[in-house]
């Protein structure tokens, strides 16, 4: 237990105005608050109607509130939650109550969290997985972002963090017993043979990831093109309300515009650039300039253009999809798409009248079902969580590689690879770490 003596509290609701609010104290001052504010502590873990009084005894809200006394909370420490009407008035009230409180403020962002995990309650890859899910904008997100907050990272770091200690220890055991001379072979096999199993299924783990980082992420597609091609008609059609401005003027499109999209349940951003061209208007071309970059940095580009023999100006080594525009203008009227090569496929639309659209969703769809792949299994979703199981992989390869040179080298291979697993579970000098990670939380929570 990490005691704090300040007692901490946060609107954890979103803003007001709204039908309710929810405002949360964890810490020693938490039951005292709500005993100053209602009268008396009610009944632990019960939802108790209660009429909250300010120092003057005047009433300030009709409110629920519930009583969870620590260690059995969310945080581990004595947690309050007051839900009142969600008006400015009432909460600028309790607010200037609780602040004036003695060893009482406001919470910093991720802060519940973080004292959530200083006391056991979740390990660090809980903590991401529960900043993920408050994050998620989409359903496969949500998911991914539960399976981590259900520790099933976590678990695995525990099982194998164990696993490898054991095995040190009969190595050293070995060494111990061996006082001249090599350790007994009957010790060092069956050490070995473990190891070798811990490291295929870390490193089966690790196959498996990348997907799942980049389901956090989300998949970017750009559309470019020359001027007029319809660039910003098509965006609108794909977010499905007028974001970018559309006139038949050439080179209305200057600054990137992007929504977020929920392609199928996967994240998607969609970016409309300015026309593509030569033009001696500066700020035209420093439209173009951000065009091209942002092309060049694209997962996937939709090269529009109104005219079918217009070259592809390809700024990008990915993948670039050939859209013709304005086919309700054309006397042939093929819509959809019109080649499936999976390398190179080419689309004919009508952006304003939706004509081939339902083809070009599709394959996005599938595009992005390809990108994300099958992140059902994956269990990394973070740089952090990689790079750390990778260093323990790599620990364990080097400990198999060195025990002939002797096995107190394979021993100290084998406690760097325990390290590395015990700052993925947030147990070893993260201190610094902590501040990075939950400061991007909200406040509340
Ligand atoms: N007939 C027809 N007109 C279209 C279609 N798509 C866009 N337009 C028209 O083409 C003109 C240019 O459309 P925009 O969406 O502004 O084109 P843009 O590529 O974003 O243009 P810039 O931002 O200037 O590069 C507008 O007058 C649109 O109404 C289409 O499918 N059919
Ligand atoms: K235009
Ligand atoms: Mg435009």
């Amino acid at each position: 237990m990490h005691p704090h003596d300040q007692t901490i509290f946060a609107l954890s609701s979103g803003r007001p105005p709204s039908a309710i609010a929810i405002v949360r104290l964890s810490g020693v001052g938490a039951g005292p608050a709500l005993q100053t504010l209602t009268g008396k502590l009610p009944p632990p873990r019960l939802a108790t109607r209660a009429l909250l009084r300010d120092d003057r005894g005047d009433p300030i809200d009709d409110a629920v509130v519930l009583w969870f006394p620590g260690p059995a909370s969310a945080t581990g420490e004595d947690v309050a939650e007051l839900h009142v009407h969600g008006s400015r008035a009432v909460i600028t009230t309790l607010v200037s109550l609780l602040s004036a409180m003695p060893q009482m403020r406001a919470a910093d962002r991720g802060e519940f969290t973080r004292r959530a995990f200083e006391n056991g309650k979740i390990d660090l890859t809980e903590a991401e997985g529960l900043d993920d899910l408050i994050h998620a904008d989409t359903d496969r997100q949500r998911r991914q972002a539960l399976r981590q907050l259900k520790g099933l990272l976590g678990d695995k770091a525990r099982s194998w963090r164990d696993q490898i200690i054991q095995a040190a220890a009969l190595i050293e055991a070995g060494i111990d017993f061996a006082d001249e001379g090599d350790v007994p072979a009957e010790l060092i096999a069956p050490a070995l043979a473990w190891i070798r199993q811990l490291l295929a299924e870390i490193e089966e783990v690790l196959a498996a990831q990348g997907r799942a980082e980049r389901l956090r992420d989300g998949l970017t597609v750009v559309i470019a093109g020359p001027p007029n091609a319809g660039k910003s008609t098509l965006m609108n059609q794909l977010a499905r309300r007028e974001v970018a401005i559309v006139s038949p003027h050439a080179g209305t499109t200057r600054d990137l515009i992007e929504v977020a999209l929920d392609l199928d349940g996967y994240p998607v951003t969609v970016i409309d650039t300015a026309g593509i061209r030569q033009t001696d208007d500066p700020v035209e071309q420093e439209g173009v300039r951000r065009a091209r970059d942002r092309a060049a940095q694209a997962d996937l580009v939709l090269w529009l253009t109104e005219d079918d023999q217009a070259e592809l100006e390809r700024q990008t080594d990915g993948p670039i999809w050939f859209v013709r525009n304005k086919i309700d203008l054309m006397i042939t009227e093929q819509s959809g798409a019109i080649s499936v090569s999976p390398e190179s496929p080419v689309f004919a639309i009508s952006a304003r009248s939706g004509a081939g659209m339902s083809d070009l969703l599709e394959a996005l769809v599938g595009f992005a079902r390809d990108y994300f792949g099958s992140t059902e299994h994956g269990l990394i979703t973070r740089e952090r969580q990689r790079t750390l199981l990778s260093e323990t992989a790599a620990a364990l390869r080097r400990s198999i590689a060195v025990v002939d040179l002797g096995e107190e080298l394979a021993a100290e291979e084998l406690r760097i690879a325990a390290l590395a697993l015990g700052r993925l579970l947030g147990r070893v000098d993260v201190e610094d770490l902590l501040d990075v990670i939950f400061r991007e939380f909200c406040i509340g929570k």
